[in-house]
């Protein structure tokens, strides 16, 4: 088998990477530009993804990607459904399956799900003919590299694996730019002279594009734990400063200011203090939730409670939202068309996993609104199976209810953001693209009920324009409109 040490730099080695989705398209497909002499296969049992990584439509929305992807497919980058061929012909085996929370039986609601995982982790065993290192790109719980190492080297028949864990730190939306340039680069493996060669192999691959003192290398419970320490800060920075908003609001502090004030603190930093509607997306709440179940099964329930509350101040955030819309428009919202401006659970990217938008058009829902619903990115399609989906419920309940199909015939869904906003009586911005900020919002005024109100959950528009042209504006964190302040608090 090739080892470390810079042989591979006269060689073509072999990646094969399992799993096709956010993760393992963009990460694979900028090894394979970086890295020319190595050969990169993307596999995944998805024959329609696979399909998309092969067309002029790839399968995920990403700045940069198609270029990426244009230039080495076909060359040393290939997209395939041959899942045991790549792995029985790889010398290194990325793992990037999903690693969802267990819906039920043991761990329900918080447990990562690692079924994914292990079908991958026997098939590899399964089908190797030859050593290999599998690299867990996957987020997993710390200690899977120990389940993993059992039940490949149980199934061996004397094939020696190597397991790293590599986790991946890219965010949607940003992924190839990222991946370009990433803050670091985590490798974790076994302490032994097999582990540390394992380490400088992998090492080597990134170290094509990634200057050698960003690539740390750590034992393997300190990498898995890493990412979801880091997920669980940088969601706790979104907690905290949205637990702030709440506050602002009821004192008249504006909540931009004051995070700016706070971020000035070199100790503390600019980023991530941006209050929102609440954070979405498939990793924050799902990494947590595995933190605080690890926590729970280690016998550590107060810091279990600790981190579960980030989670809750995000629930509440979306309720407060709710609310405030609800209150806002005398106290119901039946039958009104409510325009919703985005979807997806940021911008540049068409994802909508865990996507606040969800929760918001639910409870809207649940309050019989009409919604009329625009984002440049997600499909109708899409839009209806998440509002058709029972949201799992641990103890945090939200007042969500699953939709029925006359529910969800309370939505429509535009491609236009003037369509969406015409008639209504209310619009929402729960994605901050950056079409949002140009609308003319005189236009959007004209063609809306009136008093026509403004709900922004990302702070994208000029309160004070908006106030000038009659909108009645909520805008989180903000100073309240008169409006507002004349109502009960909201909780
Ligand atoms: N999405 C992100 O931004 C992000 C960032 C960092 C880490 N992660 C982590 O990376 C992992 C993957 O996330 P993702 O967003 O790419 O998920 P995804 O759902 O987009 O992709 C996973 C893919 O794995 C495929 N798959 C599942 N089992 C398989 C098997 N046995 N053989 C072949 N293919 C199989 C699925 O069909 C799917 O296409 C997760 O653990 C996630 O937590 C995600
Ligand atoms: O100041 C902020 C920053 C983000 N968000 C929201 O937080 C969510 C997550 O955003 P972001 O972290 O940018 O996107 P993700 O793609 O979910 O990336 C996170 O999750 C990935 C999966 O684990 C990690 O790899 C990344 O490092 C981590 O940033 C989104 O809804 C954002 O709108 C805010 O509300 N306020």
């Amino acid at each position: 088998m090739w080892l470390g040490n810079g042989v591979m730099k006269d060689k073509m080695v072999k990646i094969c990477c399992i799993g096709a989705g956010y993760v393992g398209g963009p990460t694979m497909a900028v090894i394979a530009l970086k890295c020319p002499k190595i050969e990169v296969a993307v596999v995944d049992i998805s024959v329609p993804r696979i399909n998309a990584w092969n067309s002029d439509q790839l399968p995920i929305y990403e700045p940069g990607l198609e270029d990426v992807v244009k230039e080495c497919r076909g060359r040393n980058l290939f997209f395939s459904t041959d899942v045991e061929k790549h792995v029985f012909e790889a010398d290194i085996v990325f793992v990037s399956v999903n690693t969802p929370t267990k819906t039920r039986g043991l761990g329900a609601g918080k447990a990562a799900d690692l079924t994914y995982w292990e079908s991958a982790a026997r098939m590899i065993a399964d089908v190797s003919k030859s050593d290999k290192i599998v690299v867990e790109k996957s987020t997993v719980p710390v200690k899977t590299a120990e389940a993993i190492e059992k039940i490949l080297t149980h199934n061996s028949k004397g094939i020696k694996f190597q397991i790293l864990s590599n986790p991946e730190f890219l965010a949607e939306g940003t992924a190839i730019k990222d991946l370009f340039n990433p803050d670091r680069v985590l490798i974790g493996g076994r302490e032994t002279p097999e582990g540390q060669k394992a380490i400088q192999t992998l090492k080597e691959v990134y170290a094509h594009w990634v200057p050698e003192d960003q690539i740390l290398t750590t034992n393997l419970w300190s990498a898995e734990l890493s990412k979801l320490a880091a997920n669980a800060f940088l969601a706790q920075r979104i907690s905290s400063v949205n637990a702030m908003s709440a506050l602002c609001e009821a004192t008249g502090a504006d909540v931009t200011q004051v995070s700016f004030a706070v971020g000035k603190d070199s100790r503390i930093g600019p980023k991530f203090l941006n209050a929102s509607v609440g954070f979405g997306g498939s990793c924050f709440q799902k990494d947590i939730l595995n933190l605080v179940y690890i926590c729970e099964c280690n016998g550590l329930p107060e810091v279990a409670e600790y981190w579960k509350q980030v989670i809750k101040i995000n629930d509440y955030q979306k309720n407060r939202f709710v609310n405030r819309l609800v209150s806002s428009m005398f106290n119901t919202v039946a039958t009104k068309k409510i325009a919703i401006l985005g979807f997806a659970f940021k911008k540049d990217t068409g994802d909508t996993r865990e996507t606040p938008a969800i929760d918001v058009c639910k409870g809207l829902l649940g309050d019989k609104a009409r919604l009329s619903i625009y984002d440049p990115q997600v499909t109708e399609d899409q839009i209806q199976r998440d509002l058709s989906m029972k949201k799992f419920d641990w103890d945090h309940p939200l007042h969500l209810q699953p939709m029925s199909p006359t529910t969800v015939k309370q939505v429509g869904v535009v491609w236009d953001a003037y369509e969406a906003t015409k008639d209504a009586h209310g619009l929402c911005i729960l994605t901050e693209w950056d079409e949002f900020k140009k609308l003319d919002f005189q236009r959007i005024y004209d063609n809306m009920q009136k008093p026509a109100f403004v709900f922004d959950g990302r702070n994208i528009v000029n309160v004070d324009k908006l106030r000038e042209i009659g909108f009645i504006v909520y805008s989180i964190g903000k100073p309240l409109d008169a409006w507002l302040k004349d109502l009960p608090a909201v909780a």
